[in-house]
C-alpha cells in the first residue's frame, strides 16, 4: 500500500476536493460513491484528468463538511474503479489512504476545487508498550461484543486480525452509531494512540447506552403486560360483581360516589372549595373501587367536608370582661395580664373599625409568652381564648423537624395527612379559634425542609389569608385566627419568627406568689380531683410555704401542684382507711408525716462542714437554664505538678462561650493575681481543672466569669467562699465586671436556694426594678464594677495561720 501513496510524506500535494456532507471516510475504508452526484462527478473527473497517463490511480481529497464548513483534515483517496453500483447507477469505488492536513487553495484541471495539503506522518512506538496492547485488546473486545449483538460474525474476524493501532482506530469509521461530528473528531485526531483511545471510549459509551435502552424497553414491555392483565381482570371482576348484585336483587348503581356528590353539594363550602371537591368526586366516579387513588380521594373529601369552612364564633367581649377573666383564672402576673389586655384592646378596636390585624415585622401580630416550664404559659393562652369567647387549640411544636408537619404531605405520599395547622382548625371546629403554638423554640430544621419557614407564612398577616396546605391544596384563610406562641428560651426561637412576635416574659414566681397561686387555684383544683370538699381539708399557709420552699424548687408551679395532689391523695386515703378525721387542716409541721422528708434543704441550713463551699475552690454562681433561674457550683482544682496534665481542663458540658470565660478568668489571675497576693506561680506550673457539677445539663454563656474567677482565687488563697454569697457577671481580661441577662430569674433562684448576699454587675442595677420588692428586701444585693470587689465580698477571711493546703486533683 505504501508504494501506492504517491508523494513522499511531508511534501505538499495538490488534490481536487470531494466534499462529503453526511459521511466521513477514514483511511483504510473503501466506499462506493454515486457518480450521479455532481460533486462526486466533478472531483472524480478532475482526479482522472490530472492522473492522465501518469502511473498510479487518480487521487482526490475527501473532506467532510459540517454546516458548510470544511474539516481541517481530509483523507487522500484513490479511485479504485469506475463502473456500475449494485443499484445500477454509475459509481466510483474510492479507497481512503491517509490523512492530509489541508492548506491553501490552488488550481488544477477540471471544474473541481483544488487545494494544497500535507500528508500527516504517524508514529507508533515499536515495540508497543503494554498499555497500548491492552488498549488494543479492550477495543477489540468491545467491538466484538457489539458486532456479535448485531450478528455481524464475518466482520468480527476481520477486526480481530487488524494489528495496526492506526488502522484499528480508523476502523471505527464504519460504526453506524457515531455522529458525523464524532467521526470528524476521529479524523482530526492525528495521534493514532489518542485516536484509538477515543474510539474505545465512544464504543464503550454506545454499549452502555444500549444496555440502558434495552432494560427500559424490557421494563416497558413488562409494564404493558401487567396493565393489560390488570385491565382484563378488572373487567372480569366487574362482570362477576354485576352478576352477584343481580342475583341478590340489588340495583346496579355505585352508591358511594353518589353519596359524596350529595354531601359536597349539601355542604356549606366556599365556591372554589366546592369546585375542587366536585372535581375530586368526578375522579372518584371514574376510578375503580380497588385503585389506591379512590382511597386517597375519599380521605381527602372527608377532610375537606370536616373542615369548619362556614363556622365562626362571634367575638363577644368587652375589654373589662376580658381582663376579669384573666384575673379570675390566674393569680399575680399583673404586667403580663396588662400586656395581654393591651393586645386584646388594640385587636378589638381595629376589628370594630374593619381594619385587619397589624402585620409585618415587629407588628406584634403574634403574642409570644416566654418563660420557664410551669409558669402558666399554656394556661394563659387558654384564658385568652376564654376572654375573647373563642375556641382554643394547642399545637405542640416540640421536636417538629419536618416542614410537612406544618404544611402537610402531598397527597400522593403514602399515608399523607394535612399539616398541624389544618388539623388544629378542624379540631377547633371554627375558622377563628385561638391557636397556641406551644414550644415554638423547639422547632428544628434539617434535610426535610424548614418548618420555621412554613410557620412564618402561617403567622404573616400579609400571606396567611391564602395559606396553602400541601395536602389540602385549596387555600385556607387563617387571617382570623389568633395565634399565640410559647417558648422556654428566647435564644432558640428562629430569628425570622422572633421578628414577628411581641414578647411577653414570665420569669417565675416568688414563694409568696406561689402560695397565693396554690391557695386560690391549685388546691381547689386538686381537692376536686381527690374527691374532697373545700370544707373537709384546708392547707394552712405554713403548709403551702413548706411545699413551695422545701419540697419543690422550680421557677413555676408544676411540681408544687403535683406535691399538693400527692398530699391530698394521702389525706383522702387515710380518711377512707379510718385513720383520719375530717375536717382536717394541714400545717407545715404535718408535711413530713404525710409526704416524707423534704428534698430541697437550703445550703445555708446544712451543717457547715457539709456545705459545698466548705472547701476552698468552690464558688456559688447564678444561671438561667431552660427550667428558669438556678444556682450552680463551680469547682476548681490544681493538678499535681509531677503527674498532672498542664493547661486548662474544663468539664461539665460547657458551651464555647463558657470555655472562653474560663480562659479569661485564668488569664486575669495570671496577670493580676500577684497584686491580690495570690500565689500565681502555681497557675504557671500546674494544670488547672474547672468543673461544673450536674454535668449532664449543657451550660453556656459568659455570666459565670465572676464565679470561675472567685473559685480559682479561693483555691489559690486557701480562703473559702462564703456560703451565703452567690454571684453572676461577665469578667473582662482587666477584671471589669460586665452586664449579663436574666437578673430577675437569677435573684428568684438565689432566694429559693437560701442565699442572702448576691453580687451582680453594676450595669445591671436597672434590672432590679423588675424584681419583686419582697425578694429584694430579703437579699443583700451588691452591684460591682470590678472583680476585685467580688473577691473581697465573697472570700471568707483566712481561717488558719498555717499555709493553706491546696487540694490536688487525682
Ligand atoms: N399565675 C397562675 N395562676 C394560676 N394558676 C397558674 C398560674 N401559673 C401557673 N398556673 C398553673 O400551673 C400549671 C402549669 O402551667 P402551664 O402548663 O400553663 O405551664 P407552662 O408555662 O405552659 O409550662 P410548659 O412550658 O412546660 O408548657 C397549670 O395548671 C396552670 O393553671
Amino acid at each position: 500500500m505504501a508504494t501506492e501513496s504517491a508523494g513522499s510524506k511531508g511534501t505538499p500535494l495538490a488534490l481536487p476536493v470531494l466534499p462529503l456532507d453526511d459521511e466521513v471516510v477514514l483511511p483504510g475504508m473503501v466506499v462506493p460513491l454515486d457518480l450521479n452526484d455532481p460533486d462526486v462527478r466533478t472531483a472524480v473527473d478532475a482526479a482522472q484528468a490530472a492522473a492522465g497517463s501518469a502511473p498510479g490511480k487518480p487521487r482526490l481529497l475527501l473532506v467532510p463538511r459540517i454546516d458548510g464548513a470544511y474539516a481541517s483534515t481530509g483523507v487522500l483517496g484513490t479511485v479504485e474503479q469506475v463502473g456500475r453500483l449494485a443499484d445500477g447507477d454509475p459509481g466510483a469505488l474510492i479507497r481512503g489512504r491517509s490523512r492530509v492536513r489541508i492548506g491553501a487553495g490552488t488550481t488544477g484541471p477540471g471544474a473541481a476545487l483544488w487545494v494544497e495539503g500535507t500528508e500527516v506522518t504517524e508514529t507508533v512506538p515499536d515495540p508497543l508498550p503494554g498499555a497500548i496492547t491492552e488498549l488494543i485488546t479492550e477495543y477489540k473486545a468491545l467491538a466484538t461484543s457489539w458486532l456479535r449483538k448485531r450478528g455481524a460474525w464475518q466482520v468480527v474476524d476481520r477486526v480481530q486480525q487488524i494489528e495496526d493501532v492506526s488502522l484499528l482506530a480508523d476502523n471505527s469509521g464504519y460504526s453506524p452509531f457515531l455522529t458525523v461530528q464524532q467521526k470528524v473528531t476521529l479524523l482530526e485526531t492525528a495521534d493514532p494512540v489518542a485516536r484509538l483511545k477515543l474510539a474505545t471510549e465512544q464504543l464503550r459509551e454506545h454499549l452502555a447506552e444500549q444496555d440502558v435502552a434495552e432494560s427500559i424497553a424490557k421494563d416497558v414491555q413488562e409494564g404493558v403486560d401487567k396493565q393489560q392483565r390488570e385491565f382484563l381482570l378488572r373487567r372480569q371482576l366487574e362482570a362477576v360483581r354485576k352478576e352477584l348484585r343481580e342475583l341478590n336483587g340489588e340495583k346496579g348503581t355505585d352508591d358511594e360516589s353518589d353519596d359524596y356528590r350529595t354531601r359536597v353539594e349539601a355542604a356549606d363550602l366556599p365556591e372554589r372549595v366546592r369546585e375542587a371537591a366536585l372535581k375530586e368526586v368526578d375522579k372518584l366516579e371514574r376510578s375503580s373501587d380497588q385503585s389506591p387513588e379512590g382511597g386517597w380521594i375519599r380521605t381527602w373529601l372527608d377532610t375537606v367536608l370536616e373542615l369548619p369552612w362556614d363556622e365562626r364564633t362571634e367575638d363577644q367581649y368587652d375589654i373589662q370582661g376580658a381582663r376579669a377573666v384573666l384575673d379570675a383564672e390566674h393569680a399575680g402576673l399583673a404586667d403580663v395580664k396588662e400586656r395581654i389586655t393591651e393586645y386584646l384592646a388594640v385587636r378589638k378596636r381595629r376589628a370594630d373599625r374593619g381594619l385587619g390585624v397589624v402585620g409585618g415585622r415587629r407588628g406584634g401580630a403574634v403574642l409570644a409568652l416566654v418563660g420557664p416550664p410551669g409558669v402558666g404559659k399554656t394556661s394563659l393562652g387558654e384564658s385568652v381564648a376564654h376572654a375573647m369567647g373563642r375556641k382554643f387549640v394547642r399545637v405542640a411544636l416540640g421536636g417538629v423537624r419536618d416542614e410537612a408537619e406544618i404544611r402537610g404531605h402531598r397527597r400522593t405520599y403514602v399515608g399523607a395527612l394535612p399539616g398541624r395547622i389544618v388539623r388544629a382548625i378542624k379540631e377547633a371546629g371554627s375558622m377563628n379559634p385561638v391557636v397556641l403554638l406551644d414550644e415554638i423554640d423547639k422547632v428544628g430544621s434539617d434535610f426535610r425542609g424548614d418548618p420555621a419557614a412554613a410557620l412564618l407564612e402561617v403567622l404573616d398577616p400579609a400571606q396567611n389569608h391564602t395559606f396553602r396546605d400541601h395536602y389540602l391544596e385549596v387555600e385556607l384563610d387563617l387571617s382570623d385566627v389568633v395565634f399565640l406562641a410559647t417558648a422556654n428560651v428566647l435564644e432558640s426561637i428562629p430569628e425570622a419568627l422572633l421578628d414577628r412576635m411581641e414578647l411577653v416574659r414570665l420569669d417565675g414566681y416568688t414563694e409568696d406568689e406561689k402560695v397565693v397561686i396554690a391557695r386560690d387555684h391549685l388546691v381547689p383544683r386538686q381537692l376536686e380531683r381527690a374527691g374532697l370538699g373545700a370544707d373537709e381539708v384546708t392547707l394552712a399557709e405554713s403548709a403551702l410555704r413548706g411545699l413551695a420552699g422545701e419540697y419543690t424548687r422550680e421557677a413555676g408551679v408544676r411540681n408544687l401542684e403535683r406535691a399538693v395532689a400527692r398530699l391530698l391523695r394521702k389525706v383522702a386515703a387515710q380518711h377512707e382507711l379510718g385513720e383520719r378525721e375530717l375536717p382536717f387542716t394541714v400545717t407545715g409541721d404535718e408535711l413530713r408525716a404525710l409526704i416524707g422528708r423534704p428534698h430541697h434543704v437550703p445550703e445555708s441550713a446544712q451543717d457547715p462542714a457539709e456545705r459545698r463551699t466548705a472547701v476552698p475552690g468552690v464558688a456559688t454562681g447564678l444561671a438561667v437554664t431552660g427550667a428558669g433561674g438556678d444556682v450552680l457550683y463551680v469547682e476548681a482544682s490544681l493538678a499535681d505538678p509531677e503527674t498532672g496534665a498542664a493547661g486548662l481542663t474544663l468539664t461539665g458540658q460547657l458551651g464555647d462561650v463558657m470555655k472562653e470565660s474560663a480562659q479569661i478568668a485564668l488569664s486575669f489571675l495570671r496577670s493580676r493575681g500577684a497584686e491580690l497576693e495570690l500565689p500565681v506561680g502555681d497557675l504557671k506550673d500546674r494544670g488547672v481543672h474547672i468543673h461544673f457539677p450536674a454535668g449532664a445539663v449543657p451550660k453556656d454563656g459568659p455570666s459565670a466569669g465572676v464565679t470561675m474567677t472567685t473559685a480559682l482565687a479561693s483555691l489559690l488563697s486557701g480562703r473559702q467562699v462564703r456560703t451565703d454569697v452567690a454571684m453572676t457577671g461577665e469578667v473582662s481580661l482587666t477584671g471589669r465586671v460586665l452586664p449579663i441577662g436574666g437578673v430577675k430569674q437569677k435573684l428568684l433562684a438565689a432566694h429559693r436556694a437560701g442565699v442572702t448576699t448576691v453580687v451582680i454587675p453594676k450595669r445591671n442595677e436597672a434590672d432590679l426594678d423588675d424584681v419583686p420588692a419582697e425578694i429584694l428586701a430579703k437579699l443583700d444585693v451588691h452591684p460591682v464594677t470590678d472583680v476585685r470587689q467580688v473577691l473581697e465580698l465573697a472570700l471568707a477571711p483566712a481561717t488558719s495561720t498555717a499555709a493553706p493546703e491546696v487540694p490536688v486533683a487525682a
